[in-house]
């Protein structure tokens, strides 16, 4: 399937083929500043902790809100795959959305600047680099060859010209970057301010925050920590992939991605990283950060290893058949790390065993409490 955008301008906005899902605890009183970019979408609030609490939501934006009690009745036992007290409670938004995209990005995130000061429409970035090719099997020191200004440099090969279809396209942040609790606690103060360009001066002579200019494809084979602060992805393709494990209350793991983004690679699919970026506003508690993630800074070091070595059946050739013997392999493999990987290879299952009961075309109906204000 060829990819839609050329060179076409502008970018097409997708305003009926893309949901925006936000994981909250809080007020999402950042919306105005999205307002601009985001006001035309459906979003898909998924509240997490106390359901009784009242989420304030800026008006004039088209919404649904799901609490744990929608989950839990639209779900039944099936909603012990969606994680509770913890931001991966988004993946539930992917299930129950009907549009072809997702872009899910966290409250705490704004609009960030790019060096000329223009502000940056990071949804724009996101679908111009969903609707381009990627180029997973062959790397192109010039980074995205299908950007504004940028090409194949001599030596690739003509016949992978074309490039792979784009599944992932994971922006980056500047501010407070997405870094694990040990790296927050020993560089409290650290902000995204790297210097690949000569520093841009503001006015008052300080050097600004800067960013790499820069979407590449991840290298077919190399994993990497993906985050989803700000995230999109092709949700026909590879949706029900995107599940990003058991964590948070009762697990003994949190802020941890176990993402079935291996399937990429057997599906010949792409993903990229680097532009757009948004501007990270809060660091979360490092201390409280570190409880959640000891265990999976430790098992990381085997989980990693077994990733990187799975290859799936030729005979698996839907992403649901990808998963689930991906979780085969992870209650297998990794069992005898932690019982938890069984529990999680379990929630893996049922994930799957949710997104088709949801979206098959006979699929229950996620009722939710429709919104819009006036
Ligand atoms: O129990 C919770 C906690 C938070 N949320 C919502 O999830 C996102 C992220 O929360 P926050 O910004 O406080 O945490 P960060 O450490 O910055 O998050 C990043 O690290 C990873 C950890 O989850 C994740 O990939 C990034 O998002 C906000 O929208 C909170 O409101 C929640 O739903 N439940
Ligand atoms: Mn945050």
């Amino acid at each position: 399937m060829a990819q839609l955008y050329s060179s076409m301008k502008p970018t097409p906005m997708l305003k009926d083929e893309l949901d925006i899902v936000i994981p909250t605890i809080r007020n999402l009183d950042f919306l105005e500043m999205w307002r601009p970019f985001f006001e035309k979408y459906h979003l898909i609030i998924v509240q997490d902790g106390d359901p009784s609490r009242t989420i304030n939501i800026p008006k004039g934006f088209d919404y649904e809100l799901y609490n744990r009690n929608d989950i839990n009745r639209i779900l039944g036992p099936k909603s012990s795959c969606i994680s509770f007290k913890d931001s991966a409670c988004r993946c539930f938004g992917y299930m129950v959305s009907k549009k072809k995209y997702i872009y899910t990005i966290d409250d705490d995130c704004f609009v960030a600047k790019d060096p000329s000061g223009k502000e940056i429409n990071a949804l724009e970035q996101h679908i111009k680099n969903l609707l381009t090719p990627s180029t997973p099997d062959f790397f192109n020191t010039l980074y995205d060859p299908y950007g504004d200004g940028a090409d194949f440099v001599r030596g690739y090969p003509f016949s992978m010209r074309e490039g792979a279809i784009t599944a992932v396209s994971h922006g980056l942040w500047l501010n407070i970057p997405d870094y694990d609790a040990p790296t927050q606690l020993v560089k409290p103060l650290e902000r995204n301010s790297r210097k690949f360009y000569l520093p841009l001066k503001s006015l008052n002579n300080e050097v600004v925050l800067l960013y790499v200019d820069a979407v590449m494809t991840i290298p077919k084979g190399t994993l990497f920590p993906m985050c989803g602060m700000n995230l999109a992805f092709d949700r026909e393709l590879i949706g029900p992939a995107m599940y990003f494990g058991l964590m948070g209350d009762g697990q003994p793991i949190g802020r941890l991605t176990i993402c079935g983004l291996v399937i990429c690679d057997h599906m010949g699919w792409g993903v990229k990283t680097g532009l757009p970026y948004i501007w990270h506003s809060k660091a979360s508690n490092p201390f409280v950060n570190l409880r959640k993630e000891y265990n999976g800074i430790f098992w990381q070091e085997e989980a990693i290893p077994f990733f990187q070595s799975v290859t799936l059946p030729k005979e698996c050739t839907s992403v649901q058949q990808c998963y689930m013997e991906l979780a085969k392999l992870v209650k297998e493999k990794l069992g005898k790390v932690d019982p938890y990987f069984t529990k999680l290879a379990d929630g893996m299952v049922t994930w799957i065993e949710a997104w088709d009961e949801l979206n098959s075309p006979d699929g229950a109906e996620a009722k939710a409490p429709k919104g819009k204000d006036e």
